[in-house]
């Protein structure tokens, strides 16, 4: 890897991210150094513990940034800027919008799961992105009673014709079954999502852009307290009764 080459003139930034020990395991021996920065803030080199056959050079490599094992998944949330990807995707200023895909990379046991999906207290990329497009949509977003009305006319502007399947449909057919998958280490995903303040409008507001990045400053890391004893099942609030569903295909 050419460690001279800023990571803006890559096609993909790659993050290294160090996991902690498990708790109550003996302290392993460490296999590589992270190297103190010598510009920049942050680390982003490592150099592979020295050879014990002198033939074999000593290896180095390099990163958009290094994340050490004390790193929270907010630090990695904020240096790996999603937000700013979640921007690219919303197009605030108009257009159609970019693509970005989040992946992670590493041996079995390594933190993948944990870095996307979180665990029982800490959330993960996943519902930290996702904290961040819905309060960015907020007053975007359609009531679900409103949705079975307005489903045939979104179906009919959808070029790709994939069908469309609004929330609660889909998490009445598949959420017993994904919850139950997870269940074990990895907390349910929240599932009410009852503001108390008045969401605010990102896709509306003229300073958008700001606002994004306000946005992902203030969401917590940790699950919001009335989600950590979530619901049995799924449902998706609101306040009005539900009108009947269209009969299923
Ligand atoms: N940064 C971290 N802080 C605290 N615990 C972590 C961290 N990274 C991983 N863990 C814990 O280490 C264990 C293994 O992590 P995880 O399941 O995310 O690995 P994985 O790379 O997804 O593994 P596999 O490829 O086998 O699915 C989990 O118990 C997870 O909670």
């Amino acid at each position: 890897m050419d460690a001279s080459r800023k990571s803006s003139h890559n096609l993909f930034e790659v993050f290294l991210r160090l996991r902690p020990p498990p708790h109550g395991s003996a302290i392993p021996e460490r296999i590589l150094n992270v190297e103190d920065p010598e510009t920049q803030s942050h680390p982003t080199h490592i150099t592979l513990n020295p050879p014990t056959d002198r033939r074999r050079a000593i290896e180095k490599f390099a990163f958009t940034q290094v994340f050490e094992e004390e790193a929270s998944q907010l630090d990695v949330f904020h240096a790996t800027k999603i937000a700013s990807l979640v921007e690219g995707v919303l197009a605030p200023q108009g257009g159609e919008g970019t693509d970005a895909v989040v992946a992670t990379l590493g041996v079995t046991g390594s933190g993948k799961t944990h870095t996307i999906l979180g665990s029982k207290s800490q959330r993960g990329l996943t519902q930290l992105a996702m904290d961040v497009v819905f309060r960015s949509i907020g007053e975007n977003m359609l009531d679900t009673h409103a949705l079975y009305a307005v489903q045939e006319s979104l179906q009919a502007c959808d070029a790709s014709e994939s069908p469309l399947t609004v929330a609660p449909q889909f998490l009445d057919a598949s959420g017993e079954t994904t919850m139950a998958s997870r269940a074990g280490s990895r907390a349910a995903t929240p599932m009410i999502v009852r503001p108390r303040q008045p969401l605010l409008s990102y896709v509306n507001s003229p300073s958008a852009t700001r606002q994004v990045s306000t946005l992902a400053g203030a969401i917590p890391g940790a699950f919001p307290r009335e989600s950590i004893a979530s619901p049995k099942s799924v449902r998706l609030v609101s306040d009005a009764p539900e009108s009947p569903r269209p009969k299923q295909r």
